[in-house]
């Protein structure tokens, strides 16, 4: 018996006849739906993560702890037991027993899965013990001698539906178990709590799978710091792993409430060393007028008619005047600080942002626009005289500030600086200018200037710089 490679579910089972092939397509059509592939899985990724970052959010009313997993509660106990002598096998090959845990919480979700793929199984009893050939078939992927262990696990009155449907559990199972192998316990228990990637993980198509699982292992630290907030089952992962924390500790840490977008996740090992500024850097949300706050009596963003000089605001849709918004009702962005290759520290995306959102704010301390100790400052966001928005202060974040001061240059930029009006005030907003999806970096263009005035070369990776000597 074959199976298809891109339907593992047979016609008669999805419905769908994967055995009419139609002429292969050539490669431009091929190109073109690998792209549409990619930037779906991309979308999943993103769904896969606003999964997380509720589960990490979340506080149960009564009890202050995130739901635990379904697991194998309220299934037949011979199910149970095959399930765990299954488990119990697979672990003979781990030679940490602290794995155990993780791999309880795999076969939990692995279960719910494959109950709520709607097959309706029964368990066989004492003929579906496992053997020890049987978990070799399915740690090395050998889906079809898998499929026939999976098929002694349960009955159905239909031999073939018994036989297709096993084999798609088997499948699940070495996915999951693959991708333990591949990027480790710890971002397989991060992500089998998103019901979006149990869905994947089931879904029969592996082209979907393969590009999902590509985005995962290059995106495993970030999984693992995210997870590792939602302190419920952080404290289970501690207990079942003594390694937890070492993901927090390959992690450079920006101070700010431990939140996970101060966390520095190193994508090239050089960029870890620490600017000599960054030593002396604070983070945090709020302005401060004036270096020890002396540089003005009154807060000289304040303005009268402040929206005839500053753009409307985007945030709340509203596209002319000033509007009522808060800072505080903008949805914080959900981005992360990476490392770069020669640029020091960036941001990047960790969902799709629109033309036109409004991503934070840049903040610092607000000094005059003549402060000649400032010329060199790296971070400093220029006044103008000519602008009457900012036309006698500038904003510098190199002592304190948020995320934003850490947005690098490019020559062609995807986001820009926007100064908006909020009831009488100027706020110098990050604004992006075209659609980017999940993980792209966050950059803006910091002027020739710049770049000339310090002799610094440009490394963005655009193939044509803003000036032919940057
Ligand atoms: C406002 S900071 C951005 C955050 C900075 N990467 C950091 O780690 O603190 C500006 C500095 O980042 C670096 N940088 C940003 N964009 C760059 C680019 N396209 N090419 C080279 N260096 C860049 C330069 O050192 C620049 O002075």
């Amino acid at each position: 018996m074959t199976f298809p490679e891109n339907g593992l579910f047979p016609a008669e089972i999805s419905g769908v006849d994967t055995r009419k092939r139609k002429r292969p397509p050539t490669n431009h059509i091929r190109e073109r739906k690998k792209q549409r592939v990619v930037s779906s899985i991309t979308d999943t990724m993103e769904v896969i993560y606003r999964d997380l970052f509720d589960l990490v959010n979340y506080t149960a009313p009564d009890h202050g702890t995130a739901p635990p997993l379904r697991h194998l509660e309220g299934q037949p106990q011979e199910v149970s037991n095959s399930f765990t002598a299954l488990t119990d096998l697979l672990l003979d090959d781990l030679s940490d027993s602290a794995h155990k845990n993780v791999v309880s919480e795999l076969v939990g979700a692995y279960w719910t899965s494959v109950h709520a793929s709607g097959f309706n199984f029964r368990p066989v009893g004492a003929e579906g013990t496992p053997t020890r050939s049987d978990s070799e078939a399915v740690v090395s992927g050998n889906h079809e001698r898998a499929g026939m262990l999976m098929s002694r696990f349960m009955k159905t009155t239909d031999p073939k539906v018994r036989y297709y449907s096993a084999f798609a559990l088997a499948v699940v199972w070495s996915r999951y178990w693959r991708l333990a192998q591949e990027c480790g316990w710890k971002t397989v228990a991060v992500l089998l709590h998103s019901p979006r990637f149990r869905d994947f993980a089931r879904a029969a198509n592996l082209t979907r799978w393969r590009e999902l699982m590509k985005l995962v292992r290059a995106n495993v630290m970030s999984i693992q710091l995210l997870g590792s907030f939602n302190t419920h089952w952080y404290a289970a992962l501690s207990d079942a792993i003594p390694d937890t924390d070492e993901v927090l500790t390959e992690l450079e840490r920006i101070d700010y409430e431990g939140h996970y977008h101060h966390w520095r996740v190193p994508n090239d090992p050089n960029s870890r060393e620490a600017e000599e500024h960054d030593k002396a850097f604070e983070v945090g949300d709020h302005t401060r007028i004036g270096r020890d706050g002396k540089a003005f009596a009154v807060d000289p963003r304040l303005k009268d008619g402040a929206f005839n000089i500053a753009q409307p605001c985007g945030a709340c849709g509203k596209t002319s005047g000033e509007c009522r918004c808060n800072l505080e009702n903008w949805s914080p962005a959900r981005v992360e600080l990476i490392g770069t290759s020669g640029r020091g520290t960036g941001v990047r995306a960790l969902q799709s942002f629109k033309a036109g959102e409004i991503i934070g704010e840049y903040v610092g301390e607000l000094i005059s626009n003549d402060q000649p100790e400032e010329e060199n400052d790296v971070y400093v966001l220029w006044g103008h005289k000519n602008s009457p928005a900012t036309d006698c202060y500038s904003t510098t974040s190199y002592h304190y500030g948020n995320w934003t001061r850490f947005v690098n240059h490019a020559c062609d930029p995807n986001c820009t600086i926007d100064h908006v009006a909020r009831r009488g005030k100027i706020l110098s907003v990050y604004r992006i200018t075209k659609d980017i999806p999940m993980f792209e970096e966050i950059t803006t263009n910091y002027g020739i200037g710049y770049f000339l005035g310090r002799g610094l070369k440009c490394l963005c990776d655009a193939e044509t710089h803003l000036h032919p000597d940057m």
